[in-house]
């Protein structure tokens, strides 16, 4: 027997982990998710999907676009790649890369530069005319840290549970 030569890159397995990850999300318009990784030893540090903090139930919050502030979800929502840094309970992620499936906002930006994550792999950015992005954008550019959409030859990973 001769060893397989269709196994998932790693960069295929990362941005997977972070889309299985979306599917946990609650939200019904954009499922993000997000997955830490040690760019020197390929170790998984942290995953993370966009949700309400703990003990804010998904039943009572809102999920809707727009009307009142206080009525939408954009109060409330833990984007993914804040959730995904949250989760590591303390571990060190400098120099650490970022899988996430949706470009990361300016708030998740500056805890990305803070954290000392050096790269960012995205999926879509399809908010990049919004100055929030911009921002992000700028932020992370003077802070030095590298980011470029991902790349890939397969189409999708199937999961069959049966
Ligand atoms: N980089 C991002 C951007 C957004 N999110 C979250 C926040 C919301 O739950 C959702 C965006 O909703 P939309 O305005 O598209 O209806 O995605 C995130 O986790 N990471
Ligand atoms: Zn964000």
């Amino acid at each position: 027997m001769t060893k397989r030569n269709d196994y998932i890159s790693w960069d295929d397995y990362f941005m997977g982990l972070a889309l299985l990850s979306s599917k946990r999300s609650k939200d019904p318009s954009s499922q993000v998710g997000a997955c830490i990784v040690d760019s020197r030893s390929n170790r998984i540090l942290s995953v993370g999907y966009n949700g309400l903090p703990r003990f804010c139930s998904d039943d009572e919050y809102p999920w809707t676009r727009e009307g009142d502030s206080m009525e939408t979800k954009y109060f409330y929502v833990v984007h993914a790649e804040l959730n995904a840094i949250l989760n590591c309970r303390g571990a060190n992620l400098e120099e650490s890369r970022l899988y996430t499936t949706l470009f990361p906002c300016n708030e998740c930006a500056k805890a990305i530069i803070q954290s000392g994550m050096k790269q960012i792999v995205y999926l879509s950015d399809k908010y990049s005319d919004t100055d929030i992005v911009k921002a992000s954008k700028r932020m992370l550019t003077s802070a030095g840290v590298e980011f470029y959409r991902f790349e890939t030859d397969i189409d999708c990973l199937n999961l069959n549970f049966k």
